[in-house]
């Protein structure tokens, strides 16, 4: 696994990281997020070892990387690296044979790769005469072609279409199943819920939170509960402490937070208002469910990020 600890880097007088740690572990897809400026490509650059950090360590399974170890990591930086007057197959087999791949390999390499991402046909022409959709599934292949054993990918979805960020998901999940970790970041949020293992959000050069994105929601589920009921769920607006936020044919999403969570005599019991509103539900009628309802990712990133 990758572990940043502590990483603080400044720029003059800004501190553009500080304090910064993380894991990315072997077989992972780790989705980092944060607002423009955020620190996220300062801190993958800190971790490819192509900027010094002020102070902290980066480790590649327990050591210091050294250039050997580096040329083994894939990195697709966020100023793309390939260059758009040449060839599309000929990059890619000079950017292998940088990291130390026989020619051969590197030439078949680049021809699967582009056949899995819908290029094959275009592997002879030039990388500007793709649209820029296509050019950035290149340079994600650019970063996959010498087979690494750590990717670290800034933006690798943006400008994909829907039908191309599922063909690269898929290579990337690939790779995390032959026990390769991956770190992307990404603005947006949707795709890096429904992709990735864990999360970590920077926001102002500091991780605000890191963990299985599941895991932070629930830790932020605060006190909106979805109740989906047969009956009629009128009587809750009727109820004091409980807010009703949303009514939908199944039934309703309720703010609980203006109750007394250890009490009330709703249901004449000493039970927090959530289980008081259950048991009335159910005195009522059938209840298909009732449980708290999480934030999303969208929600979980702004409250994290004031
Ligand atoms: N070479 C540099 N010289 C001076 N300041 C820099 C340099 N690189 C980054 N910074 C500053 O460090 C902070 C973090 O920038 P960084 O590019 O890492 O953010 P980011 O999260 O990747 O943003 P974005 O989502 O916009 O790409 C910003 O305030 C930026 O202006």
């Amino acid at each position: 696994m990758l572990v940043l600890d502590s990483i603080t880097r400044r720029f003059g007088e800004r501190l553009a990281l500080d304090d910064v740690s993380f894991t990315v572990p072997d077989g992972r897809m780790v989705g980092f997020v944060g607002a423009n400026g955020a620190g996220k490509t300062t801190t993958m650059r800190i971790a490819l070892g192509v900027l010094a950090a002020d102070s902290g360590t980066v480790t590649f399974r327990g050591t210091t990387p050294d250039l050997a170890t580096r040329r083994r990591f894939g990195y697709m930086p966020e100023e793309r690296g390939l260059y758009p007057k040449g060839r599309i197959l000929e990059q890619l087999v000079f950017l292998a044979r940088l990291h130390g791949v026989d020619r051969a390999v590197a030439t078949r390499r680049g021809q699967e790769l582009l056949e899995r991402l819908g290029l094959g046909e275009r592997s002879r022409d030039k990388l500007e005469s793709l649209s820029l959709g296509n050019q950035q599934r290149v340079q994600v292949a650019a970063s996959l072609i010498h087979d690494p054993e750590l990717l670290v990918l800034d933006e690798p979805f943006s400008g994909l279409d829907p039908l191309a960020v599922d063909s690269m998901a898929e290579l990337l999940r690939e790779r995390t199943a032959a026990g390769v970790g991956v770190l992307f970041s990404s603005h947006q949020l949707d795709l890096v819920d429904r992709l990735c293992d864990d999360l970590v959000v920077l926001h102002g050069g500091r991780v605000v939170a890191a963990g299985e994105p599941e895991e932070l929601r629930r830790e932020r589920a605060g006190s909106r509960y979805e109740l989906v009921a047969d009956t009629d769920l009128g009587w809750l607006e009727e109820v004091p402490g409980v807010r009703v936020v949303e009514r939908h044919a199944r039934g309703a999403v309720l703010d609980l937070s203006g109750g007394d969570p250890a009490g009330g005599d709703l249901a004449g019991g000493a039970a927090g208002l959530d289980q008081q509103v259950l048991a009335e539900a159910v005195r009522r009628g059938p209840v298909r469910s009732f449980a708290p309802q999480l934030p999303s990712l969208s929600e979980l990133f702004q409250e994290v990020s004031r």
